[in-house]
């Protein structure tokens, strides 16, 4: 077919399906494509988004201009079509060589103190999408759900299975579980269809609570937690279960997660890639040691204020992406609180406060060479009690805890990557 056959034929086609439906003859759509009859016969089209997967062919789309005003094409117009198709099937193969990435927001659960961190998934078929508190400290994917009673949930979404064709009841299973805070929840076992961010894991364990803690009930916008530590922490019996991130893992393109959480602002987890585009410099690695199922590191010291005065003394603590607050030695905090005017340790308020308008100095911690800094505006963290002149403290003792945790007030004052080779490590980069 000669080039102007083809183009005849080709615009015939074009102005064809360009020529409005006869009235009469429409064939109804279905759900939300349904065209509605207006009186006087006529009909609306809602466009619907091309489905994903598509690439964009400029040259292909100028092509057809050419073609629908019956223009001869120019031979390095039909060499730019198949250019363009090349390059795009190319990325395709290549995406499809690479493994799954996924990327979800941490939003903040409240306006002013950075709470807690929360982020959209769904579960189940058709989904139903909850808020849920992703906690490196902890390794079980629990949610508020239609088995508790009534007047525990408080606000709360509930995942209810019996709604859910893809839920299928882990008989005999139960969990249990008492986080550092005092709280606790338990219940029975699902396996369900989970997504986070993109990524979706196919009959993923998913604790049901029957029964949660009053400050779980207290916490209304947080409707259960993931577990991210290392799934020997998780406290399903008989059988334990693994965690999303662990179900994932073999189909990311990298085994690792990374964290980017914000003062008063949400941050992004990202799963199976490490986006340059939000840290700075380079990340600083140092070994995790998995057996205790948490993800502890040895800092390197600290220094009260800038790191000037750095003193260079190993501390062993975990990343807890679920614990508001730092903990660390009693010598430390001493040596911190002692630069604050005003500053107590409050057996009345449960740690150390001081005078809100009291100057802070920043606090610095060690990575292996690397020094990171939380602002003291991020050591100022919350007012006693609402309206109080009193704050409380970002930096807390752990010497009731027997564990240093380096919870969100550190964590959001970098990038933090989870890598899950093998042996396990955690970085540290600025941002
Ligand atoms: C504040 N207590 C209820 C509550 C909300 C989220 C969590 O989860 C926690 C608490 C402490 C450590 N790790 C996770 O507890």
């Amino acid at each position: 077919v000669t080039n102007l056959g083809l183009t005849a034929v080709l615009t015939a086609l074009c102005l064809a399906s360009a020529l409005p439906p006869k009235i009469g003859t429409t064939r109804m759509g279905h759900g939300e494509n349904r065209p509605s009859l207006g009186r006087g016969g006529r009909v609306t089209f809602k466009q619907a988004r091309h489905p994903t997967g598509h690439h964009f062919n400029g040259a292909r789309s100028v092509y057809r201009t050419y073609l629908k005003y019956a223009v001869p094409v120019p031979e390095d117009l039909v060499r730019a079509v198949a250019h363009t198709d090349a390059l795009n099937s190319a990325a395709e193969e290549d995406k499809r060589r690479r493994g799954a990435t996924g990327s979800a927001p941490a939003v903040p659960i409240d306006e002013r103190f950075d709470i807690a961190y929360v982020t959209p998934v769904t579960i189940g078929t058709p989904p139903q999408t909850l808020m849920l508190d992703f906690d490196t400290g902890s390794s079980d994917l629990w949610v508020f759900s239609s088995h508790m009673p009534p007047f525990q949930v408080r606000g709360q979404e509930i995942y209810t299975p019996d709604e859910s064709s893809t839920a299928r009841l882990l008989e005999g299973h139960t969990w249990s579980i008492m986080y550092g805070d005092g709280s606790a929840s338990r219940g029975n076992v699902y396996v369900d269809t989970f997504a986070v961010g993109g990524l979706t894991v196919l009959n993923q364990a998913v604790q049901t609570a029957q029964q949660v803690s009053a400050s779980f009930t207290s916490a209304t916008n947080i409707d259960g937690l993931v577990g991210l530590g290392f799934s020997t922490l998780n406290t399903v019996r008989p059988e334990s279960q693994l965690t999303f991130f662990d179900n994932a893992k073999a189909s990311l393109d990298n085994p690792v997660f990374t964290a980017d959480l914000k003062y008063m602002a949400a941050g992004t987890y990202d799963f199976g890639f490490i986006d340059r585009a939000k840290y700075t410099g380079e990340i600083t690695y140092v070994p995790i040691d998995p057996d205790p199922g948490y993800w502890i590191f040895t800092s390197s010291g600290y220094a009260v204020g800038a790191s000037s005065n750095f003193s260079a003394t190993p501390i062993i603590g975990i990343a807890d992406t679920g614990t508001s607050l730092v903990y660390l030695p009693t010598a430390v905090l001493t040596a911190y609180y002692r630069q604050v005017q005003g500053a107590t340790n409050s057996r009345s308020y449960g740690g150390y406060v001081f005078p809100c308008d009291s100057a802070l100095p920043s606090f610095t911690f060690g990575v292996g060479e690397e020094r990171f800094t939380i602002p003291a505006s991020y050591i100022r963290y919350a007012p006693v009690t609402e309206g109080s002149a009193t704050c409380f403290g970002g930096l807390q003792s752990s010497s009731e805890l027997g564990i240093n945790i380096w919870g969100d007030v550190a964590l959001k004052a970098a990038f933090v990557v989870f890598d899950s080779r093998s042996p396990p490590r955690i970085g540290w980069a600025k941002k």
